[in-house]
């Protein structure tokens, strides 16, 4: 059964959008559908794939690695260059040697954040990102959208309620709800 249709967009090296709409209109389900974690029904999803990083509401923490180890480890399996800034730009650097699993959500949330920082990937799908961050870390992470990613030719995807400051165009997936018959609405379909 169907969550949203007839959905369209395309982002070019540099741009980002806002995905908008009410609690269960399908955000998520977009962004895991342009992820490749899931399939469309129909349509196509074109240039995501291997360029694209996901972070979900899930921070991905293992509490048995420090935060400093955390971070080695997602640049590890990304065969990819531990930033030198990283810690910094995500205000981790008085927390590096803390076991992960200790952080508050606050923290922690920063720290899966700071994932996105050390993958290298063009396309990043996210997912109510700002959850449990203050209002400080909330300008931090924008900046780093802003300033690391799309100034870079990064694309972003963001499923967020709160205004980044990013003046990004919105999406607002209203008129984009599936019509269901009228037994069911689109809960069942995954039941
Ligand atoms: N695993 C699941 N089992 C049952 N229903 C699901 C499941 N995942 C999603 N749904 C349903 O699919 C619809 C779209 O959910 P989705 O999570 O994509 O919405 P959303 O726009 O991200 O919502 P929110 O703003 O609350 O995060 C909702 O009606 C939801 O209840």
């Amino acid at each position: 059964m169907p969550v949203l249709t007839g959905v369209s967009f395309r982002l070019a090296p540099g741009e980002g959008l806002v995905l908008r709409g009410a609690n269960g209109i399908g955000k998520t389900t977009l962004l895991r559908t342009v992820a490749g974690l899931q399939p469309p029904l129909s349509g196509t999803i074109e240039g995501a794939g291997e360029r694209a990083g996901y972070a979900s509401h899930a921070d991905g923490i293992k509490p048995a690695l420090t935060v400093a180890e955390t971070l080695q480890f997602w640049a590890d399996l990304y065969r990819a260059e531990l930033p030198e800034d990283v810690f910094e730009l995500f205000d981790l650097a008085d927390l590096r040697d803390r076991s992960a699993g200790t952080l508050s959500a606050g923290q922690g949330r920063r720290l899966g954040l700071a994932r996105l920082a050390v993958i290298g990937r063009e396309v990043l799908l996210l997912d109510e990102p700002t959850v449990s961050l203050d209002a400080f870390s909330v300008k931090r992470f924008a900046s780093f959208l802003r300033e690391r990613h799309l100034a870079r030719g990064g694309i972003a995807v963001i499923a967020t309620h709160i205004d980044l400051g990013l003046d990004l165009p919105t999406l607002d997936l209203t008129p984009y709800r599936a019509a269901h018959d009228a037994a069911g609405g689109s809960d069942e379909a995954f039941l």
